[in-house]
């Protein structure tokens, strides 16, 4: 079965209670919930996972062919600003991805405007907090489709 992978960046894991104002109050846990309910019946599987390390977020990435990974929606939190190797990770197994933002980075200081990623990625959404995620899941899977990608 074809997986989507959604992977998420360092501090995400406080999602209900940092920054509410920035990150809102949904947690990371209650996002998985909504993109498994809407991946069951697509018959999709859905790999979730966050970390606050850069290395086991590069390790679940090299991890994709073999976990049957066709798309990834990826929040790379704090490292979008930063990982030149999540970057390179991403490229070394040639999966496509949509890039998500909580928050609107370009409206926040101007470092958070950078990514190593949106070049790269097929989209990018910011700023619609956790409804991002879903529109990415639709984005994925009419990528899917159009590429006939769905087992
Ligand atoms: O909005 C978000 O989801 C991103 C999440 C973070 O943790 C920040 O470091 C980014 O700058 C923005």
């Amino acid at each position: 079965m074809s997986a989507i992978l959604c992977l998420n960046g360092p501090n995400l894991n406080l999602l209900g209670q940092r920054e509410p104002g920035i990150y809102g109050q949904i947690t990371l846990a209650r996002i998985e919930q909504r993109l498994r309910a809407a991946a069951e019946p697509m018959g999709l599987d859905l790999i979730f996972a966050q970390s606050n390390a850069e290395h086991v977020l590069i390790d679940q990435i090299h991890r994709a062919p073999t976990d049957g990974v066709v798309f990834m929606i990826f929040n790379p939190a704090a490292f979008t600003h930063s990982s030149i190797a999540l970057r390179d990770a991403i490229l070394a197994v040639n999966l496509p991805f949509i890039e998500v933002h909580l928050s609107n980075v370009h409206a926040r200081e101007p470092f958070r405007a950078q990514s190593y990623f949106s070049d790269i990625a097929m989209g990018v959404i910011s700023g619609l907090g956790a409804d991002g995620y879903e529109l990415a899941f639709i984005a994925a899977q009419n990528y899917l489709r159009s590429t006939n990608t769905m087992n």
